[in-house]
């Protein structure tokens, strides 16, 4: 309503204008009956501003504070989905920067559409509607004009709005792209400087770029074709309007008051849809990015925590894995699990051995309901756990990977992860249990020391030991250990090996490991070979009947692991890296400065000429109006031509540019400052933040 009143207060107040003009042209001579005339008109001025002031706060207001909400709602229903679904669909259609850009990018873009946009665009929508209506009343022949009018605006709207849909989408093909490499090479940034691939990161980054540069360059073109057409029919049909008007007037069918009215509000009104026009692009991209937030949220995961089940009071945890095949999703054509078979008791430890990517890992993705099987079923205490309740199957488990994933945040934050009930003091034996409680001690913050991204700050093995403890904390009667010990130096893993074995006692353990020293202990080690298991038995057993793993334990006897790390030195590496200096400060806030130049001044001449033509066709195209004004009729033959040139160039040209400055921009935030990822450090991810530009 906010949005209506506003709309119409445009051509109310024409009508006014007319009606004052008319106060004045019939009483040219009487002083006191142009008073008297305009003492009828006055109030009404007053009540428009009255009704204006409620409706601009209502207009603004509730279309923020609904778009807001909105947006907020959608965002969060997003994020349910994206967790909602099974792992599968992150290894296919939810890459990390088609879920970053459809909670940030496409997000702001829908906020922007169904909020200020929409808001807009039907005010000029009322602005038209009303000025029609007002110039129907006040002159039907000079209202007639604009049924020639309005479809051409219409048909003009119409093609121009159907090319922009197909480049909006176009361009958010290539957003997403773009957003997933910053991604990619942001979480493993370290990689990327050890294999110096930034020059082939930002290759990627800029191929994408180069396709999303010559779609705009296109949708600039387009863009200036549209408005710039849009400007000229309208600017003709004034001309036409203005000289029926006349016509009328010199009749003496209309008075001159109620003419200029009636040619002002159509005038105004056509004027109100071409600036809407623009409204129309943000509602295509809008319109674009909704499919992709709307295609996740309504994404059914074909496993699904929201689907109920069993929920065991108490798992014992005896295990029985029966006939398993099982290829990834990602790569159907490959099998990996073919006919697996194991059992494992509750209680006793399991390990599987095999060569590398034998599909030992596979096993425990499936055993956590992470993937389901293609054939066979998992039973845990005779349970299929396709029908147990999926929250309480994984409440059950407690897993520690081979990349031990921790989150941006203080390790206390981390460890309870595994318990979020947990009180200081069992945080604290559980990481004293996994040899965790020394090195985090050392620490500047102690147990409320940040991690950084990924636990970027802590080495290896010191993210390994907070992941075992996490586990441990959660004390469950399953425990999936997959490479648990990979990153630990020798020393530390003799010690979180006994820790281990304690925490493994009265559970079940599905054991991976590559060093024969950790898995000697278990109760049954079973080969695995091209997706099956070959042979079982303890390891004294196995030495005598399996070739491949007599062959495993006397290569290893002849190789010494050698991973010595100064564990207190990595601690006071942190505390140097979280220093602040105040020379470095100061040279960030220089590079603040220099990176802003680089945007433009990385623009060549060709850019600066083309920003110089821009201008010239920006500021004709602004001329124009005021050109128009004043020479109303006489000057419409060449101003329609005028207007279209100039707004072809300057849309054209600003868009080419303002392409390249993004680029630049973009190639700016490039990943060649090391320290830029490094400490104080930040809660929202990087990359996250490069794509979100
Ligand atoms: N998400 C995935 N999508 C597609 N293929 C995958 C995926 N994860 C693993 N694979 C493939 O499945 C096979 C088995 O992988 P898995 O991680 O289970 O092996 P593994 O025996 O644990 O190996 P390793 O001892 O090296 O850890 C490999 O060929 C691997 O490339």
């Amino acid at each position: 309503m906010g949005s209506v009143v506003h709309g119409m207060a445009q051509p109310v107040g024409y009508l006014l204008l007319g009606k004052a003009l008319d106060a004045f042209g019939s009483h040219i001579d009487n002083k006191d009956g142009i008073v008297h005339a305009l003492k009828k008109v006055v109030p009404y001025v007053w009540y428009m501003a009255i009704a204006t002031f409620p409706a601009g706060i209502l207009e603004i207001g509730c279309w923020m504070y609904a778009s807001e909400r909105q947006t907020t709602r959608i965002r969060l229903e997003f994020l349910r989905s994206v967790l909602r679904q099974e792992i599968g669909a992150f290894d296919t259609e939810l890459s990390s920067g088609k879920v970053i850009a459809g909670i940030s990018t496409h997000m702001s873009v829908i906020q922007d559409a169904i909020g200020e946009k929409l808001e807009h665009f039907l005010s000029c929508f009322a602005t038209f509607f009303s000025g029609v209506s007002i110039a129907f009343i006040c002159s039907w022949e000079v209202s007639l004009v604009t049924l020639f009018v309005v479809p051409l605006i219409l048909l003009i709207g119409a093609t121009y709005t159907k090319k922009m849909n197909a480049i909006s989408a176009a361009k958010m093909i290539y957003l997403s792209e773009a957003t997933t490499v910053v991604e990619q090479t942001i979480s493993h940034i370290k990689t990327v400087f050890a294999f110096v691939g930034e020059d082939r990161a930002i290759k990627s980054f800029s191929d994408c770029m180069d396709k999303q540069s010559v779609i705009s360059r296109g949708e600039a073109l387009i863009k200036g074709v549209g408005t710039g057409m849009f400007q000229a029919v309208t600017n003709s049909s004034w001309a036409l309007i203005i000289w029926i008007g006349a016509i009328v007037v010199t009749a003496g069918r209309s008075s001159g008051g109620h003419v200029i009215a009636a040619v002002m509000s159509i005038l105004f009104g056509a004027i109100s849809i071409t600036y809407a026009a623009p409204d129309m692009q943000v509602f295509n991209q809008a319109k674009a990015a909704g499919n992709e937030v709307f295609k996740v949220i309504r994404r059914q995961p074909t496993i699904s925590n929201a689907s109920g089940g069993i929920v065991l009071k108490e798992i014992e945890g005896n295990i029985d894995i029966r006939n398993i095949h099982f290829s990834y999703p990602s790569r159907e054509d490959k099998v990996i699990l073919q006919g697996f078979t194991l059992s494992i008791p509750a209680g006793k430890t399991v390990a599987l051995v095999g060569s590398s990517g034998c599909g030992k890992s596979t096993v425990i993705s499936l055993v956590a309901r992470f993937y389901d099987p293609s054939k066979g079923v998992i039973l845990i205490d005779n349970h299929n756990i396709r029908d147990l309740d999926l929250k309480c199957l994984r409440q059950n488990n407690g897993a520690v990977s081979q990349e031990p994933s921790l989150f941006a945040g203080t390790i206390k934050d981390n460890l309870k992860v595994g318990n979020l009930d947990a009180d200081d003091q069992q945080i604290e034996n559980a990481a004293m249990m996994e040899n965790a409680h020394n090195f985090i001690s050392q620490l500047p913050d102690k147990y409320s020391t940040e991690v950084g991204q990924r636990g970027f700050q802590l080495s290896g093995g010191q993210k390994q030991r907070i992941a075992i403890a996490r586990a441990v904390l959660k004390n469950p009667p399953i425990l999936l250990l997959d490479e648990a010990t990979s990153a630990l130096d020798s020393q530390s893993e003799k010690l979180v090996q006994k820790a281990l074995e304690k925490a493994m006692q009265g559970r079940t353990v599905i054991l991976i490991a590559h060093r024969l020293s950790t898995i000697v202990n278990a109760d049954e080690i079973a080969v695995v070979e091209n997706g099956q298991v070959r042979e079982t038995g303890t390891h004294s057993t196995l030495l005598d009947t399996s070739k491949f793993y007599n062959n495993l334990f006397n290569m290893q006897n002849i190789s010494v692991v050698c991973d010595e790390r100064v564990l207190s030195e990595k601690g006071t590496e942190i505390e140097e890296s979280l220093r602040e200096d105040p020379e470095q400060e100061e040279h960030k806030k220089r590079l603040e400065a220099v990176h802003f130049f680089r945007i433009w001044f990385g623009l060549r001449r060709t850019e600066l000429v083309k920003i110089a033509i821009g201008s010239i066709a920006a500021d004709f195209s602004g001329i124009s109006k005021p050109v128009f004004g004043f020479f109303i009729i006489n000057m419409q033959s060449g101003n329609w031509l005028l207007s279209l040139v100039s707004h072809i160039l300057q849309h054209y040209y600003f868009g080419v540019v303002g392409e390249k400055a993004m680029t630049n921009l973009r190639k700016a935030l490039n990943l060649r400052f090391c320290p830029w990822f490094s400490p104080p450090p930040p809660r929202a991810s990087p990359g996250t933040q490069v794509a979100a530009c």
